[in-house]
């Protein structure tokens, strides 16, 4: 049924759900966005499944948003724009939203998107040597739908750094972050997902349900305006010169005209 994504479900209760674009480095397209979305719906709904594994096929967890997506949302009009960088938005909530620990096993390259879909784990693990960034300012672009939740999980002095420079980090700078739970040698990362989801496995569903929403009670306040505002930055982003150019130089092979 799904395209883009992989379901497996195990009968103790745990569902993976797996990104499945390796050759596009899983970048957020269209119909990525929409099948995680109605994945996520789907598993949080489900009373059999207790805990879920965010995990990706290829050699990178996500590269972000798909920028051929994003250049056809530049060509759009504003209406279609604004859907588009609301499913992506919506997409990001109904993730965050999974009454269920949400848990990242994280290869290769997290960048932009891909570093947004590890803020909405609940914990996340990542082999020693993969990569993080926010590299939407280097393509013309802001972290803009995935802004409200790497705030929330990294604060705003840290995520300002990233914001700003686009700058590419490892997994320990991700650990001493607060993304990652665990940076460890990738042989090893299986086993520390598979003791993590064994831990939850052991609680009381609704207890754990209770404590993630008292979670994200106690934490930022990420509600219906913030998101709303963060699809209108978007917009406004993909109307840019600067994104024109970015995105033209990456698919051209080039460095965008600001690389010093
Ligand atoms: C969510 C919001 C914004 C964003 O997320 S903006 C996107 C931020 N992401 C990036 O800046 C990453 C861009 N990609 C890369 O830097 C590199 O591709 C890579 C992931 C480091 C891999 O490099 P490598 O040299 O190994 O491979 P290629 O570059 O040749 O890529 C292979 C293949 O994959 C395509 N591709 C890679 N990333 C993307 C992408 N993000 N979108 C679309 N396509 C991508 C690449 O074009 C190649 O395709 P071919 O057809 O094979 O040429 C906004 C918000 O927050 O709201």
């Amino acid at each position: 049924m799904f395209k883009t994504i992989r379901i497996t479900r195990e009968d103790r209760g745990l569902a993976r759900l797996e990104l499945a674009r390796p050759a596009k480095h899983n970048a957020l397209s269209a119909q990525m966005i929409a099948e995680l979305t109605e994945a996520a719906q789907m598993l949080g709904a489900d009373p059999q499944i207790r805990v879920v594994v965010l995990a990706a096929e290829g050699p990178s967890f996500c590269a972000g948003g798909d920028l051929g997506w994003m250049q056809e949302q530049m060509a759009a009009d504003s209406a279609t724009r604004r859907s588009a960088a609301r499913a992506l938005a919506l997409m990001l909530k109904a993730l965050n939203e999974i009454p269920k620990p949400l848990i990242g096993r994280v290869q290769g390259n997290a960048f932009g998107g891909g570093l947004g879909l590890i803020s909405v784990c609940d914990i996340a693990f990542a082999a020693e040597e993969a990569r993080f960034g926010l590299t939407e300012v280097r393509l013309g672009l802001i972290p803009a739908t995935i802004a409200p939740y790497v705030l929330a999980r990294i604060g705003a002095g840290q995520a300002r750094r990233m914001f700003f420079s686009g700058q590419i980090f490892g997994a320990p700078e991700a650990v001493r972050l607060g993304l990652l739970a665990e940076a460890l040698p990738a042989r090893d990362l299986d086993t520390a997902v598979e003791t993590e989801v064994e831990r939850y496995l052991h609680c009381a569903p609704a207890a754990v349900a209770a404590a993630k929403r008292l979670c994200h009670r106690l934490g930022a306040q990420i509600d219906a305006a913030v998101i709303e505002q963060t699809v209108e930055d978007l917009v406004a982003v993909w109307d840019g010169d600067e994104a024109q150019a970015g995105l033209a130089a990456f698919f051209g092979k080039r460095p965008p005209p600001w690389q010093s």
